[in-house]
């Protein structure tokens, strides 16, 4: 409290921005760096060879370190088939499988809330298998039952656990996602049996507004939404309910419906409500006062100035190699796909021989890029993932030992996701956060200051060589990363308690500091449209030569090689859609702010944004917390929750509605606190309010698809 009341107070002071920062730096409890003595040699950028190649097809070797998640039950004991038994490798359930699966086999409609890496998957996969092997076998051209994902990768992964537990018996699995041949699809689905379709929703949807797909699922017997709160929330909600309408109606032919995930805040399960019958149960194997991290994954925060952000990840991940030796394996989130791109190229020049392998993986590659890393790193013992948000969620793979994540997570639920990357199935595993002085305040979030992040133990930076950042790294991909970053970032201007001068200020530190931007007098080039669309026209640092910013953009799109400066053109961009352009460049004129990149292309983008300016950043509207404040728009009205207004969709814009269908009655429980959309925008240097920085007015130019 002390600490937040003086950043407020120091925010409000007319102190140069410079001196604020300065002394808010100290008020802040930073991690001890110890540093390299000023003759430390510098790293020449060279030829990067490959550290030690990652091992095809390694067993996950951890050993369990922690059973609190497992019941007592055997898989031997379980009122499961023998088809099903045979197919398991695992000996006992799990709490959220044993919990779930009478419920399940009884068809009974499923809340499910338990923790990353706990074995959901089986657990929602397995009853639904059941009830359908316990029945007649359905004639070919049913679909039975119907899994969706919102990523493509998590997608693959549930099909190949569907897979395994199908071994013995006559029931096949197939996959819908964005990214690849819809041809093929159709054909597949046409042709061969399926009688469990996992799907990613824009494919889905795709594929019922121009196939006989809908005449398919007419006998549909069970619905599943994995990481349900991601389907639930907005950027899903349009294609969800484009779908449903071509689902029969639950009346003439019932069908279960479970709904998992491992975060569900209060909003999200009063809209799930809308989606499960009213004697639905809601099972969750959380405590209530229980924190949902794993006890056993020590997490800790590095406080670091910008221009050591980069050094304290590479110790970090040198520490984990020095603590696992080849067995080290480390997944570092960054938010954009262009600063997950940099990152890695950063950390491939400046780890040489001190680190394995690094990959990357973010939406700006193709599904096949995508895929292969992916796959890669699932069979490497010891690797670097640098990786978006498209990898946050449900993905499994074995042996995560450490989760690193530099900069702020999009919110509290993303860092518990991130964070479930490591310590699955009870392994061991660690977190660290790094952070700026100024992103620190995201710690001290209500809804983070229960998850028990300790602060990080001093940091030995003087072994580490002095990074030559400029050589390091392609300047058009710190001008694509640094735009990125101010898309992202502005969101969070009001919680990081930062003026638009001290933001851009920080953004050009970014720049420097981070991604070796060579120029001191003036940062990367910005256009003229993102500023305004970041509400940052004409503050003082910002670099607004749109001849620069082009010229970089053209270099890039000419670019080919890396995987992060893949060709673009309109029809990438087609395929790429929605999570290819969030990051906040200006692809096709249409700057989207504001939006990590758990961008899975086309799913998200027919949902979202596109569609006549309805893309509405998800907010919560009672003004409490983080979770809130992240997605809406922060300077006055310009956007409204989309409000449900019947049993199936959202449509209109407004309030959100507190209750289902009973009635509309809609509650309006914001609090104008500030925050919200009665205005408070922040002030311009000037002094004038400024415009709506990411509202409809913009919003709406985009190209629509
Ligand atoms: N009963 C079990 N015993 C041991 N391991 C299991 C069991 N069930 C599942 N697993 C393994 O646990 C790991 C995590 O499972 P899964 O991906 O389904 O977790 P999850 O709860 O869906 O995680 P997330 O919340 O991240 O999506 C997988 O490697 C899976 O094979």
């Amino acid at each position: 409290m002390l600490a937040r009341s003086l950043l407020s107070s120091l925010t409000r002071s007319t102190r140069s921005p410079l001196s604020v920062l300065h002394r808010r730096a100290r008020a802040i409890r930073t991690t001890a760096l110890v540093r390299a003595p000023a003759t430390a040699h510098v790293l020449k950028p060279r030829e990067f060879a490959q550290a030690p190649a990652p091992v095809d097809d390694v067993e996950d070797s951890q050993p369990q370190t922690d059973r609190s998640h497992f019941s007592k039950l055997r898989f031997a004991d379980a009122p499961i088939s023998e088809n099903s038994k045979s197919a398991i490798r695992h000996e006992y359930l799990t709490d959220v499988q044993e919990a779930t699966l009478q419920l399940g086999l009884n068809g009974v409609d499923l809340l499910v809330q338990a923790k990353t890496g706990t074995g959901k998957t089986t657990a929602f996969l397995l009853p639904a298998i059941e009830r359908l092997a316990r029945g007649p076998t359905p004639a070919q051209g049913n679909i039975s039952i119907l899994v969706l994902s919102p990523t493509r990768e998590l997608a693959m992964q549930i099909h190949k656990e569907a897979l395994s537990l199908l071994t013995n018996h006559p029931l096949f699995v197939q996959t819908v996602i964005g990214g690849a041949s819809m041809g093929e699809q159709k054909r597949m689905l046409a042709k061969r049996r399926c009688d469990i379709l996992v799907a990613t929703p824009g494919r889905l949807l795709d594929l019922l507004e121009t196939t006989n797909l809908s005449d398919q699922l007419g006998n549909l017997q069970t619905l599943v939404l994995d990481e349900a709160d991601r389907l639930l929330d907005e950027g899903f909600m349009r294609s969800l309910t484009s779908m449903f309408k071509f689902l029969p109606d639950r009346k003439e032919k019932p069908r279960q419906c479970m709904l998992y995930s491992a975060t569900l805040s209060k909003d999200i399960k009063e809209i799930a409500k809308l989606y499960l019958t009213p004697d639905h149960q809601f099972v969750s194997t959380l405590r209530e006062d229980e924190v949902n991290t794993h006890q056993h994954v020590s997490q800790s925060s590095v406080i670091a100035p910008m221009d050591d952000i980069l050094k304290a990840t590479l110790k970090v991940l040198q520490d984990d190699v020095a603590e696992h030796g080849n067995s080290s394996k480390a997944m570092v989130f960054c938010t954009t796909a262009k600063g997950t791109s940099a990152t890695a190229q950063l950390l491939k020049n400046a780890g040489y021989g001190s680190l394995p392998q690094v990959f990357e993986i973010h939406s700006r590659m193709t599904q096949g890029q995508r895929t292969y890393v992916a796959n890669k790193f699932k069979a490497a013992r010891s690797a670097i993932l640098v990786t978006s948000d498209v990898t946050a969620r449900g993905m499994d793979f074995p042996g995560v030992t450490h989760v690193v994540q530099v900069g702020l997570p999009s919110s509290s639920e993303q860092y518990i996701h991130r964070l479930g990357r490591t310590a699955r199935a009870g392994k061991a595993g660690k977190g660290t956060i790094i952070l700026t002085p100024a992103e620190s305040a995201f710690l001290r979030t209500r809804e983070m200051s229960s998850i028990p992040i300790q602060p990080h133990p001093t940091i030995d930076l003087s072994s580490l060589p002095e990074i030559n950042l400029t050589d390091a790294i392609d300047q058009n991909l710190v001008i694509q990363a640094y735009n990125s970053w101010l898309g992202f970032n502005v969101s969070f201007m009001k919680l990081l308690r930062l003026s638009r001068s001290e933001f851009v200020d920080e953004a050009n530190r970014y720049a420097r500091g981070v991604l070796g931007w060579a120029n001191k007098e003036v940062g990367p080039p910005v256009s003229r449209a993102t500023a305004l669309a970041v509400g940052l026209q004409g503050v003082k640092g910002l670099n607004t030569n749109t001849e620069e910013f082009s010229q970089s953009r053209r270099s890039n799109s000419e670019g080919g090689g890396e995987f992060g400066m893949r060709r673009r053109s309109f029809n990438h961009d087609r395929r790429s859609g929605w999570g290819a352009r969030a990051e906040g460049g200006e692809d096709r004129g249409s700057f989207r702010p504001r939006r990590s990149d758990d961008g899975q292309g086309r799913d998200q983008r027919r949902e979202g944004s596109e569609e006549g300016g309805a893309f509405r950043p998800r907010r919560r509207d009672d003004g409490q917390g983080w979770s809130q404040r992240r997605e809406g728009n922060e300077e006055g009205s310009a956007f409204r929750p989309r409000r449900r207004d019947d049993a199936q969709g959202w449509t209109g814009r407004g309030p959100r509605r507190e209750g289902n269908e009973d009635g509309g009655s809609f509650r309006v429980r914001r609090q104008n606190d500030g925050q919200g959309w009665s205005g408070d925008r922040p002030r311009r240097e000037d002094g004038e309010r400024s415009r709506p920085s990411s509202g409809q007015h913009w919003m709406g130019r985009g190209r629509r698809e």
